[in-house]
């Protein structure tokens, strides 16, 4: 990313987290909200400007997870793929972390620059709820915001956030999740073999992890938005999946 280039912001998170109402709330656009899950269908996309720099948001439909069960998981898992996004904002629910970091766990298998928004404060106050965004943050290993969208509160550092991330101020280290040793062991052999084909375009850990898992439509979405050279994938991934054995 340069300075003259617009900043490119991917807004993901569960259905009903808030991810429009911080979407409107940033461009000044008006997305439909509304208390109904699955109300963001296509990729709205609006614009501001902080600090300087110009962002373009792309307010994603909600999903609970990146695994293409559903055209809006697909979407979602996609523009966060190959839409090149400098930072992936997660929008989760204060009220329902447990549930909603499951998606935030597996963006930060993706991509090192992650924010995380802990929406709907507010809500969480009123039920007696207390989120530790610092501890969060440290246990992360990425940066933690409090917001109450509908109120307009946390947004400004919500915007420093990703001003910090997509900038490199700040460089976000994101828990890797560790599987038993046997997927491991597969990961890495895999890995090694993926990664020179990808370039640095995606995570071979993460490309890897899914081969393992038999997702074909990540090789068909890879020959779909990618170059030529990425494409030899497909002689890694033969009979991967099947011949895989089971943890
Ligand atoms: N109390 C409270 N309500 C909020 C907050 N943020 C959003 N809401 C409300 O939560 C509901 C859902 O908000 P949306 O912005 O539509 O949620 P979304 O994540 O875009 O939903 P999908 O597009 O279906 O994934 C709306 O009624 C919002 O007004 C908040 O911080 N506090
Ligand atoms: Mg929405």
């Amino acid at each position: 990313m340069t300075t003259s280039e617009q900043i490119v912001i991917a807004l993901a998170g569960n259905p009903n987290t808030g991810k429009s109402t911080v979407f409107n709330a940033l461009t000044g656009l008006n997305q439909h909200t509304g208390n109904w899950p699955g109300k963001t269908v296509g990729n709205a996309q609006g614009t501001f400007t902080h600090r300087g720099e110009s962002f373009l948001m792309v307010d994603l439909p909600g999903t609970y997870s990146l695994l293409p069960n559903s055209a809006d998981e697909q979407v979602a898992r996609d523009f966060i793929c190959f839409g090149r996004p400098d930072v992936t904002l997660v929008v989760v629910d204060a009220t329902a972390l447990e549930r909603n970091l499951n998606l935030a766990l597996q963006v930060m298998e993706i991509t090192d620059k992650i924010v995380l928004c802990v929406n709907l404060m507010d809500e969480a106050k009123r039920k007696g709820i207390t989120v530790d965004t610092e501890r969060l943050s440290q246990k992360l290993g990425v940066p933690v915001i409090a917001t109450a969208a509908r109120q307009k509160q946390g947004l400004k550092e919500l915007q420093d956030a990703l001003f910090d991330v997509a900038t490199g101020r700040v460089v976000p280290k994101p828990l890797i999740l560790r599987y038993s040793e046997q997927i491991e062991r597969a990961v890495e052999q895999l890995e090694a073999e993926i990664a020179p084909l990808l370039r640095g375009v995606l995570n071979p850990r993460w490309v890897a992890l899914r081969l393992l898992d038999g997702d074909h439509t990540l090789l068909e979405d890879m020959e779909k938005y990618l170059t030529d050279d990425v494409l030899p994938l497909h002689s890694v991934s033969q009979g991967v999946s099947p011949s895989w054995p089971q943890a």
